[in-house]
Order: C-alpha cells, then structure tokens, then sequence
C-alpha cells in the first residue's frame, strides 16, 4: 500500500490556504487539517474565560485547559471547544483581533502542534495541513510543502469581499498587515517558507488554477515515490 501524503500549506492571511487545502484534500481523498481554526479556538476560549490575552503568563497557564477537538473531514471540517461547536465564533473581529497575541505564546503552540501531528498520524490517507509553521516545524518530513502568497491588496479585496462590507477594504489591508507583521515577527516558529517549499504566488490565478497546480504536485511526488 501506498505510505500517506502528507501536505503542508502555508502563508499568510488570505492567499487562499482554506479554499485551496480544502478542494486538494477532497480531490485527493486526504483529511484536512485547518490549524488556524485552532489557534482562533483557544483564543476564544480564553476571551469567553476572562483571560487577559495579552497577559503571556496568563494565556501561558490557561493553555492546557480547553478540550480542542478537530474534525478532518475535507467537505465539512469542525472544530468544538469543550464539546461546543466553535466554528462560528471563532471567526469574530474579535477572535482575528486577539489571535497573533495567543499564538505568540510558546505553551499554547507546544500543546496544539501535539494535537497536529496526532492528526497527520491518524489520517489513513494523508492530509492536507494549513497554517503558518507547518513545513517549518509541526511536519518537517512533509512529502510536499508549499508556500502560498499574495499581493496584500488582493488578499484584502478577497478578505473583505467575505466580510460583505462590514470594514472597508483599506481597513481590511490595514488588519492583515498588522497581523502578518505580528506572526513573522514572533520568537516561536514564526510564519516563513521552509527552505524546501515550493512558493506559489497566487495573486494572477484563479482558485482552480491553484488548485490544479497543486494537484499536479503532489501526483508528481506520488509517482516518484
Ligand atoms: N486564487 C484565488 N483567487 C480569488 N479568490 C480567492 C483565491 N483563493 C482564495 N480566494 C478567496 O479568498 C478568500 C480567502 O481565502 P482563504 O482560503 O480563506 O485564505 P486563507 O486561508 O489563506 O486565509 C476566500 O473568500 C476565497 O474564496
Ligand atoms: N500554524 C498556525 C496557524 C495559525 N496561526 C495563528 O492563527 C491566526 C489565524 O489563522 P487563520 O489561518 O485562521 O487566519 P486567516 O488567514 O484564515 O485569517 C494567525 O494569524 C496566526 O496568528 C499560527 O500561529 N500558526
């Protein structure tokens, strides 16, 4: 039998990591892993919990506290928090505005990237994993790394087409920039391309054309195995 696949997405807010690791995991028969929606899940914990998240020590000591469980199921992911579904709330301005605090936070990332590579070992199939460190550090030995990027002025006009004009498309900018800023600049794998990962840059293309780029890697990889 074939050994699973394991693919890490990466990069930064809004290049189409979700979209795309989605629709590739579903193509391919692999589970899915959204790992942002667990760094915004604990955040949300420790807003409804009254934590002060931009108290290190604090943050630090709550980490171990809320059960975080993942569903991997490409067509329909969850995410519950203490048993709760989660996937709404942790979407919020709120939760987006709190999360790079959070994340910075060494114990919390110890105890997710535990709960990931528990993930990756389970899929029978392989996985598709999206985050920010996933080709640097939760699975180094991936059998393909890539490294989504954008223009901030597309990852904007995308960002806020979702947000139905709630915030305007500069506002939009001015908040991924920040928050991009924030998760390069943490001490703890921060978000960079793995030496080994393939960038593609994904301003000019369609979501398919993304898609069907990617496809074709991991085949590539498939049949030189
Ligand atoms: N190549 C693309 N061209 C146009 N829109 C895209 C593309 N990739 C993703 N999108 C749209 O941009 C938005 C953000 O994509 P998402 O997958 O959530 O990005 P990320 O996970 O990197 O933050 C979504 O509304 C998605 O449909
Ligand atoms: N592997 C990861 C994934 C996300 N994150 C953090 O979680 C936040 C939310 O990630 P996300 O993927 O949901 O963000 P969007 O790009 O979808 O808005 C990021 O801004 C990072 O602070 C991280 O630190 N490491």
């Amino acid at each position: 039998m074939e050994s699973p696949v394991i693919v890490a997405i990466d990069g930064p807010s809004g290049t189409g990591k979700s979209s795309t690791s989605k629709a590739v995991a579903a193509k391919l028969g692999l589970s899915y892993l959204d790992t942002g929606a667990q760094y915004r899940a604990i955040t949300w914990w420790m807003l409804s919990n009254g934590v002060d998240v931009s108290d290190t020590e604090a943050v630090a000591n709550a980490s171990a506290k809320p059960v975080i469980v993942s569903g991997t199921e490409p067509v329909g992911p969850t995410i519950t928090v203490d048993g709760e579904d989660a996937s709404g709330p942790i979407r919020t301005q709120e939760v987006t505005a709190a999360v790079s605090a959070v994340s910075a936070v060494p114990e919390v990332r110890t105890r997710l990237v535990g709960l990931q590579r528990a993930a990756a070992a389970a899929a029978p199939d392989g996985i598709v994993v999206e985050g920010r460190d996933i080709g640097t550090t939760v699975l180094p030995d991936a059998t393909l790394k890539i490294f989504l990027t954008a223009s901030a002025e597309a990852r904007a006009s995308r960002r806020s087409g979702e947000l139905k004009g709630a915030q305007s498309v500069q506002a939009t900018q001015d908040a991924l920039v920040k928050r991009d800023a924030a998760d390069s600049g943490r001490k703890t794998s921060p978000l960079a391309k793995a030496d080994d990962a393939i960038e593609v840059d994904t301003t000019d293309l369609s979501l398919d054309q993304v898609i069907e780029c990617i496809v074709t890697l991991i085949e590539e990889k498939r049949a030189a195995r």
